[in-house]
């Protein structure tokens, strides 16, 4: 089994320089080296080649549509020629907006996929529901094939056709839900244990109902979206979005084992690592922390 490794060095998703540096620093906290030691076979594909396209102008109130579009594009592309060579996946993000290609490029090759979004946000707003306009708030209604009727035609994703339906998306660590986010997950029963649910159930029960309500046979590739803002900030602080009472370390270890543990895991995204947006040790804490998730979805065994 080969996991192939691609950057993404991209922060036009939101407004805060540094998740493209994102890739690099989990490089030098040896997040390779880590996966490798797992007796893992890594390969590094390096980085997607980001081009600022010129004169990107806002579309009503969404910013670098058309950088945005054209990165992931390329990422889907990258992530589709891996998977389809039979390599899962482990995408550096970069901020959320790359789950817009990981997922679709994941969809061309395994259409069948499920997705356990785990973030603290939703990032189910629509180009017109969004207040911030940032396209990091809003990957999951470029996919959805239920949403594709109340979002307009954004310009440079014409490329991205929706691949998903909302019954085989699943959130865990939701805390920071916007109005519309709800009345959508409302509206079409998307599956979602908040930080509320992991409280009253225990992060056991959270992952056992989560799997079993997408993929009930236990047959189909997994793509777990991770945004490392589900985690609590005083573990991951250098990130974009941070916000309070989130997944505990071994919370998140858990999670990471039992989707492990399934030996469907096909494609992990790692989304809004920050390395400005905090002080030298709490980047450190941040990438350390990461890393030390990013291995137990690889198979690290705390019982040895
Ligand atoms: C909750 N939705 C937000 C944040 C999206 C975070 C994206 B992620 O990838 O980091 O998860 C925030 C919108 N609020 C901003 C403050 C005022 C109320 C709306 C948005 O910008 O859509
Ligand atoms: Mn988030
Ligand atoms: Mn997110
Ligand atoms: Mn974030």
């Amino acid at each position: 089994e080969t996991l192939g490794v691609i950057g993404f060095p991209f922060s036009k998703g939101q407004p805060r320089n540094g998740t493209e540096h994102g890739p690099n620093v989990l490089r030098e906290a040896g997040i390779i080296t880590s996966l490798q030691s797992l007796g893992v076979n890594v390969i590094d594909h390096g980085d997607i080649e980001i081009e600022v396209v010129p004169r990107d102008e806002p579309m009503k109130n969404v910013r670098n549509p058309r950088t945005v579009a054209a990165a992931n594009k390329k990422l889907s592309d990258a992530v589709a020629k891996l998977v389809k060579m039979n390599q899962s996946v482990l995408a550096l993000g970069g901020d959320h907006c790359m789950a817009i290609g990981s997922i679709h490029g994941h969809a061309q090759v395994e259409p069948n996929l499920v997705v356990v979004w785990v973030d603290a946000h939703a990032d189910v707003n629509t180009p017109l529901t969004s207040v911030s306009g940032n396209i990091h708030g809003m990957p999951l209604s470029f996919l959805l094939k239920e949403l594709e009727e109340f979002v307009p035609k954004v310009p440079g994703f014409e490329w991205c056709k929706p691949c998903l339906s909302v019954r085989d998306l699943v959130y865990i660590g939701l805390r920071d839900v916007d109005p519309a986010e709800r009345l959508i997950i409302e509206k079409f029963g998307i599956h979602a244990y908040s930080m509320q649910e992991v409280d009253k159930y225990g992060i056991k029960e959270v992952v056992e109902r989560a799997l079993n309500q997408v993929d009930p046979s236990g047959v189909r590739p997994i793509h777990v979206s991770f945004d490392v803002d589900a985690m609590d900030p005083t573990l991951t602080p250098a990130t974009g979005t941070p916000v309070s009472g989130g997944l505990s370390l071994r919370e998140s270890f858990y999670l990471a084992e039992e989707i492990s543990n399934t030996g469907r895991l096909s494609v992990l995204d790692i989304a809004e690592v920050n390395p400005l947006l905090s002080t030298e040790d709490k980047r450190k804490l941040t990438v350390i922390n990461t890393t030390d998730v990013s291995t137990k979805f690889y198979g690290y065994r705390r019982q040895g």
